[in-house]
């Protein structure tokens, strides 16, 4: 039994496949070296409570009120791992008189008393105050929902006995094993499908394992040998909802199947060309023609993106200024808005960035040059964790 638990997961970038991974193509995605914390504390209060400040959603609720919730699941085994309907219904009526129709409250709320209530419906319900901060920005297309899933199902398979805690009594930071961190993914899955509706799973799978890895229709394969990229990171800061867009990609596949189809069969040529280029640079001396074609990519991935019907004028206004320093520029994730990634070359000046930068800021962007590749999910010791972090996650 654990009395205080801290567990983290990295945000991610998507180079290519966003979209078109929903619908069983290729996609590549790295890790970012933003993260999610979370810290879990069990209690004798009999209340269960979750501070998310992100979204300013605090809730607490008796543990016998949770308990009628309970409902009996025919579920077994691997059937575990798909949304139970009835558990479902009966929590998003419940959520929906804690939260209205606040979208963001109401899907963290649900997600989390989901997995609380499935993993734990077997035996005692536990009390215990759950506290998340994230150093990503929330629905801006870096896998804020991912990276939160993924901290709620490590964190509660751990409280439950289900997974061990890895951490050594001598160590900062612990792993899962394999075994488990599938078990963790599975779960986050679930909580990603709350949020997304119908999520293809490559966000939850950098979440758990970090670094760049390759994902098709569900299979994840990590790719180990890559070459450090260097990135701009742009949020336009224009809200939007993964949901949403990810619905509306779909309503445009179903109304023009024959138009739509080659685009995505585009992309996943896009994703491995991309792959491809990018194992060579690991094994050939990096030339500029290398750069050449990942910039090439780019811009062809963010026309088809803007074909499918998810672009923004912001994101546009990225590329244009960005175009003027001779740098490439696409969306990341969902698109509608949020964040877009750039690629800088080698040899691209500091001077040349400082004022791309700028520019962007003028533009009322947020900007910042990122590295990528963080770990995937991990269990801190308090020491591991950033004194900001800490005090925030124990303020509550
Ligand atoms: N730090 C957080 N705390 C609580 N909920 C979060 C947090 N980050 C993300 N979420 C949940 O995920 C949703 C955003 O998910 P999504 O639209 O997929 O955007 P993103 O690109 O950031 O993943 C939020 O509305 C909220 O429900
Ligand atoms: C659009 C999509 O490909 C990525 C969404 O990422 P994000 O939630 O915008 O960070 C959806 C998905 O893969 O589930
Ligand atoms: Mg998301």
């Amino acid at each position: 039994p654990v009395s205080e638990l801290f567990v983290s997961a990295p945000g991610k970038a998507i180079l290519h496949g966003e979209h078109a991974v929903v619908h069983g193509k290729v996609a590549l995605a790295v890790s970012l070296n933003l993260r999610t914390y979370l810290r879990l504390e069990t209690s004798t209060t009999g209340k269960v409570c979750i501070n998310l400040p992100n979204i300013d959603t605090f809730f607490c609720w008796d543990v016998s009120e949770l308990k009628q919730l309970i409902t009996y699941s025919h579920a077994k085994g691997d059937e575990r791992k798909r949304l139970d309907p009835e558990l479902l219904r009966t929590l998003r009526e419940f959520a929906d008189v804690t939260n209205g129709n606040l979208d963001t409250s109401n899907m963290a709320t649900l997600s989390f008393l989901y997995l609380y209530l499935s993993l734990f419906r077997s035996g005692e319900l536990p009390s215990l105050t759950v506290s998340v901060w994230s150093e990503l920005p929330t629905g801006a297309g870096l896998g804020s929902s991912a990276a939160y899933s993924v901290c709620l199902a490590a964190a509660l398979l751990s409280a439950s006995g289900a997974i061990p805690t890895p951490l050594k009594e001598w160590d900062h930071t612990g792993r899962w094993c394999q075994e488990d961190l599938e078990l963790i993914n599975s779960w986050a899955f679930q909580g990603e499908t709350i949020i997304h509706g119908n999520p293809s799973g490559v966000d939850n799978a950098v979440g758990t394992w970090g670094g760049m890895l390759r994902f098709l229709a569900g299979k994840i394969i990590p790719l180990n040998r890559v070459p450090l990229l260097r990135i701009l990171l742009t949020n336009t800061k224009v809200p939007r909802s993964t949901k949403v867009l990810v619905a509306r990609v779909k309503d445009k596949i179903n109304k023009f199947p024959s138009i739509m189809t080659p685009v995505l069969d585009s992309v996943d040529a896009i994703s491995c060309t991309c792959e491809k280029v990018l194992s060579e640079m690991t094994c050939e001396p990096i030339t500029g023609e290398h750069y050449n074609i990942l910039e090439e990519l780019i811009d062809i991935n963010q026309h088809h993106l803007n074909v499918m019907g998810v672009g923004h004028p912001t994101l546009d206004t990225l590329c244009q200024v960005t175009r003027t320093r001779g740098l490439h520029s696409k969306l990341t994730g969902a698109g509608g808005g949020g964040c877009g990634i750039t690629l800088l070359r080698p040899e691209t000046d500091y001077s040349v960035v400082q004022s791309t930068v700028q520019d962007l800021r003028d533009c009322g962007f947020d900007c910042w040059e990122t590295s990528i590749g963080g770990p995937g999910v991990q269990q801190h010791s308090p020491l591991s964790i950033k004194e900001e972090s800490l005090e925030i996650l124990r303020r509550y």
